[in-house]
């Protein structure tokens, strides 16, 4: 039987960067028959149902193999997100070693293991492909603009010498005409310098010189200059846009796409936090309260009230998070606010089928919480979008969303409140929805937008990039 050449993948943990790897895996091995992928799963406890239900699903020349979990206890308390995620690749190295040696030394592996592919939470990985002399590349899920932001901290560290949060300073990111203000920098740059949430996430880009390879989820079309910068010193492959083709969560499907089915065309804004995001009960009211003030119709997924705007940062703030929660998010909001708008919107609990939905000829927009996934859902189906980061480098996103790709609007904050006003939703929501004002900005933004989907559908064809 002929070898098969065979690629590791390792995620780390998050279902959001476990699926564009997966994706890619899939393409992999569409595309090229003798070529075989393993993934090696760093895990921090058993795999939840979604984790399960993408495995289980994976083509004949993917296979999968949970690496031992580590032990919780083994990381400090109530640690950041991105350190939980960062220690837990690091605590499983053994026995990815392990597992690597194995498939290595077996004198029946049908497969020859020739490259490592990770995620950029994953950086140590690098160690064990030069102790098997494997080629690594990184899989980065999310824009090129990050990358370069992410690659540029090194240097960036070296020159500053104060925190980043006492400058008012913006800075540049070379070669995408972009300058990012400090409060948008990602979470982990924004503690202070000497923490360990900082000092982890910097020691993931000191490492980038030494691997062979950057595979992006982005397309040149989108983001051509910064993509061409990293080709002067890396080798950069954008293989993307890479989205998943169905939801996987199937959750109020029917009933969301029956109720768009009734709905005119491009008339309907879609409200979506991703896979965690949550909002304050204040400012549910005030996105409830702009919809109605509006008029313009919405479909929003809406997820029990957190204290903070934003998803669970801290690894031991809650382990059962807000979406699993039974309590009934719908209750939170004003009161008789689902009567006044039965005729205009729909509201459904926790998660939504959102490829379908963004997919759908009724959706016109996307309040969305500018993850790199949804980002790049958006583009591909054209739908112009109102950025609400919360968390991550979701802020950077909606910046580059905003001022660079411009396909997006931003809410202004109210300064005394901290919070995004109803008046404020209402007068975003009409530029992005309005389809009837000329020369608007509106307008510029969907034509825009039309132009990346068709870039991004000429990129993932047969003779795309
Ligand atoms: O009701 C829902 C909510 C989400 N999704 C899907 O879940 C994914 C969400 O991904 P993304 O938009 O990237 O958001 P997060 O899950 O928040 O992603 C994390 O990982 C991303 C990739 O690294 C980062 O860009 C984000 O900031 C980080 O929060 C998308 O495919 C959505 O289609 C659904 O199908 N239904």
């Amino acid at each position: 039987m002929e070898q098969k050449v065979c690629i590791a993948m390792v995620p780390c943990p998050g279902l959001s960067h476990l699926i564009p790897l997966v994706e890619f895996a899939k393409l992999l091995v569409l595309h090229h028959k003798n070529f075989h992928v393993k993934f090696l799963i760093p895990t921090l406890g058993p795999p939840t149902p979604s984790t399960n239900s993408i495995l289980n699903s994976l083509p004949p020349n993917i296979d999968f193999t949970f690496l031992p979990p580590i032990n919780i206890q083994d990381l400090p308390p109530n640690i950041h997100i991105s350190t939980q995620m960062i220690l837990t690749v690091k605590h499983s190295l053994p026995s990815l070693y392990q597992a690597i040696n194995t498939i290595l030394t077996s004198s029946q592996s049908k497969n020859n293991l020739v490259a490592l592919v990770f995620d950029v939470f994953s950086t140590d990985v690098i160690d064990i492909a030069k102790k098997f002399n494997l080629l690594s590349y990184v899989f980065a899920t999310s824009s090129a603009i990050a990358l370069q932001f992410c690659l540029n901290l090194p240097k960036l560290d070296e020159t500053i010498s104060s925190e980043f949060m006492d400058t008012t300073k913006t800075f540049d990111i070379p070669n995408s005409k972009v300058s990012f203000k400090v409060k948008d920098f990602p979470d982990p740059v924004l503690f202070g310098r000497s923490s360990k949430t900082y000092k982890s996430f910097l020691h993931l880009f000191q490492r980038f010189s030494l691997v062979d390879g950057i595979i992006i989820n982005s397309f040149k079309d989108l983001e051509q200059d910064t993509i061409k910068s990293m080709e002067d010193f890396l080798n950069v492959y954008p293989v993307g846009p890479i989205i998943q083709k169905e939801s996987k969560s199937k959750e109020n499907e029917s009933k969301c796409i029956t109720w768009l089915n009734k709905m005119p065309q491009k008339s309907v804004l879609f409200i979506s936090f991703g896979s965690g995001g949550t909002l304050t009960n204040e400012q549910i009211n005030e996105i409830a309260f702009g919809l109605e003030l509006s008029g313009f119709n919405f479909l929003w997924v809406l997820r029990v009230p957190s204290k903070h705007s934003n998803s669970a940062y801290f690894s031991g703030s809650s382990q059962k998070s807000n979406h699993d929660s039974d309590d009934d998010p719908l209750k939170y909001l004003p009161l008789g606010f689902l009567e006044r708008t039965k005729d205009q919107g729909l509201v459904v609990p926790s998660r939504a089928p959102q490829i379908e939905i963004l997919s759908h000829g009724s959706t016109g927009g996307f309040l969305t919480h500018c993850g790199w996934g949804s980002s790049l859902e958006s583009l591909v189906y054209g739908v112009p979008m109102i950025c609400w980061p919360l968390f991550a480098e979701q802020r950077m996103n909606a910046a580059t969303l905003t001022d660079v790709f411009k396909v997006a609007v931003r809410p202004k904050i109210d300064e005394e409140d901290e919070i995004i006003k109803g008046e404020e939703v209402a007068r975003v929501i009409k530029i992005i929805m309005d389809q009837n004002l000329r020369d608007s900005e509106g307008l510029q933004l969907r034509r825009r937008i039309e132009d990346l989907r068709v870039g991004a559908a000429a990129a993932v064809s047969e003779d795309g990039s």
